[in-house]
């Protein structure tokens, strides 16, 4: 058997491609695109892709070139996701949320050679290249491509070049570049920046492919799906549903900005059956005063992730109709790597039970080889007793190639043979997965490990909490002691606002004592990334100028004793092995 050879025909390099041209060949007169007034099917967008690929080519663009395209969820965006590869070339997806300097440091890391520009995003990509060339980069300023609205043309522009006349002028018949090795690179996405600065992750033409079909095999997304374009496509590719719709020969509705009355809008008018969001996009679906927001005719699969979804949103969003899977995933992951798989004996479970349930991580999508979780000094896997905390860990296919430019950090994520993903889990005894926390967002109390993820569960039980975030503060000593930033929903009642001392009375009936905050600080909006997802690192920065009083700190007799060697809270305050360890430091 072993003198069997791989040949064309039994061994095909895995690329997202295939699923393109299938589409196109397979469902030729499906809707693939609807965008307000514009509506393609997968032929016309196979056609138009296959322009694209041409005119790339045309301007010099050859195999793993960076081509970079700064633009919300319109059907540009979506085409680009295989005109880019068609050509050879290497997709990068830049968050529209940035701010110039960061889209300049992208621009310049990535060595962009053409760059194209949503017209709604020309001043912010303007501001970004005069930072490039006031940086002594203008010798290497990539080509810029405005992108016109295609239902509403504006005519606004940013150089010579418009994505429609590069569309025009390509070649339909244009045969795309052979992908000869499954390893080459297809995108390039950069992190959040949630931790520290965005680092540049690339995925391999297998990995993309591998992942795209074990999330749509894992949602269970049937054919003929009509997706709505809710979730980024510049985050991590949308979650690989960029190419998964594609697979399903499905329907992508773009649009520009996830409000409430554009998603009620949308979902009725195009009966979308499944979107992806971040849990922050609860809130906007839940949106007080939306007349929309009434129970769904159909139920709409919701996929959401990249943050802890509290319990008590999950139950609520459930109850408009919205069937909601969680999912768990990293940019180096290729978008969600574990999912929530639901087991039907739960469905006899009461709503909280369920929504608890659902809150948690759960297990790995099919290409996954292997999640555990480790104690980072020993790296054992811990106890599947749902209280051991450890580092999560993964292996798969799925896995980034590594971080670009960036051999050191590359090393460090794989290390022991494993991508450490820098987040704190438990392991239930039905090898369910739960995030705990990022390990340093830990908050470590006379040695004893709180997890902000628990505490923030709590607060947003309380019925006038709209936003919560936990961090740390100094406590002289405990050593650390957790502090709440909360942003209030507003009082229906227009009655006064809730205290302080209420809501940590809340926390202190819904907790242990000792994971109760100390103290409770009242935002109007809580900080963010472009991502949606909290900055607590501004929080920490703010906590740390608090001063607890002693008073205020008086162990109660709940509180565990401090263990014996706890020194009082210095700058020399020793970090627990899991911060130590994290490989995000
Ligand atoms: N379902 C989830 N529950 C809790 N946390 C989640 C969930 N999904 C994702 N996350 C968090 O999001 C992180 C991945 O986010 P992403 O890759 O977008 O960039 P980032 O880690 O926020 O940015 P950076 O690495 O630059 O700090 C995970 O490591 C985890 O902390």
């Amino acid at each position: 058997m072993d003198r069997l050879a791989k040949c064309s025909a039994n061994y095909v390099p895995l690329t997202p491609l295939t699923f393109f041209k299938r589409a196109a060949t397979s469902y030729p007169n499906r809707p693939s695109i609807i965008y307000e007034r514009v509506h393609f099917t997968w032929s016309q967008t196979y056609d138009r892709c296959r322009r694209l690929a041409f005119s790339l080519r045309s301007l010099n663009i050859s195999k793993n070139d960076v081509v970079s395209v700064l633009a919300q969820n319109i059907p540009a965006t979506y085409e680009m996701h295989f005109a880019v590869p068609m050509a050879g070339a290497v997709l990068n997806t830049i968050n529209s949320r940035l701010d110039a300097k960061n889209v300049a440091i992208i621009l310049r890391h990535s060595q962009a050679k053409v760059f194209f520009v949503d017209c709604q995003c020309v001043p912010l990509a303007r501001d970004a290249l005069r930072l490039l060339v006031a940086d002594g980069g203008a010798r290497d300023l990539p080509l810029v491509v405005v992108i016109d609205d295609i239902d509403t043309p504006t005519g606004i522009r940013l150089g010579e070049l418009e994505y429609e006349q590069l569309i025009q002028q390509g070649d339909s018949n244009f045969e795309h570049v052979e992908v000869t090795d499954e390893w080459d690179p297809i995108a390039l996405n950069y992190t959040s920046g949630t931790t520290s600065a965005p680092k540049g992750v690339v995925y391999s033409h297998r990995g993309a492919y591998l992942s795209t079909l074990s999330l749509v095999l894992g949602w269970e997304m049937g054919s003929e799906p009509v997706y709505l374009w809710t979730l980024p496509m510049f985050h991590c590719n949308g979650w690989t549903f960029t190419w998964g719709v594609a697979a399903r020969g499905g329907t992508n509705v773009c649009l520009r900005s996830p409000t409430a009355p554009e998603i009620y809008r949308s979902i009725a008018l195009h009966r979308v059956t499944h979107m992806c969001c971040a849990p922050i996009i609860f809130n906007v679906l839940l949106e007080a005063g939306c007349a929309a927001a009434a129970p769904l005719s159909s139920p709409v699969h919701i996929l959401t992730g990249g943050a802890p979804p509290p319990a008590a949103l999950l139950q609520k969003v459930e109850a408009l109709g919205f069937h909601v899977t969680h999912a768990y995933g990293l940019t180096e992951a290729t978008g969600p790597a574990l999912l929530c798989e639901w087991q039907s004996q739960w469905n006899m479970l009461p709503p909280e039970d369920r929504a608890r349930m659902k809150a948690r991580q759960g297990i790995s999508v099919v290409s996954v080889a292997d999640v555990d979780v480790k104690d980072p000094t020993t790296m054992a896997s811990v106890a599947h007793d749902g209280r051991t905390m450890g580092e999560i860990v993964l292996r798969g296919s799925g896995i980034m190639k590594g971080y670009y430019k960036d051999e050191k950090a590359t090393v460090e994520a794989f290390k022991g043979g494993w991508f450490q993903t820098g987040d704190v889990g438990v392991i239930h005894p039905d090898g369910y997965l739960e995030i705990k926390d990022r390990s340093k967002d830990v908050i470590i109390s006379g040695g004893e490990n709180i997890s902000s993820v628990e505490v923030e569960g709590v607060l947003f039980r309380h019925p006038r909490v709209l936003e919560a975030a936990v961090v740390a503060m100094p406590h002289p000593h405990w050593g650390e002691s957790p502090c709440a930033f909360v942003a209030l929903k507003p009082n229906p009642s227009g009655g006064g606002d809730v205290t302080e001392a209420e809501i940590i009375s809340f926390c202190r009936k819904n907790l242990p004592h000792f994971m109760a905050p100390r103290k409770v600080e009242f935002l109007r909006e809580l900080p963010k990334t472009s991502t949606g997802k909290i900055q607590k690192f501004q929080l920490r920065a703010i906590a740390q100028k608090f001063v607890v009083s002693e008073k205020i700190s008086v162990p109660s007799k709940k509180l565990p004793a401090p263990a014996p060697h706890t020194p009082h809270m210095d700058s020399s305050w020793p970090r627990h092995p899991l911060i130590l360890a994290s490989s995000r430091l």
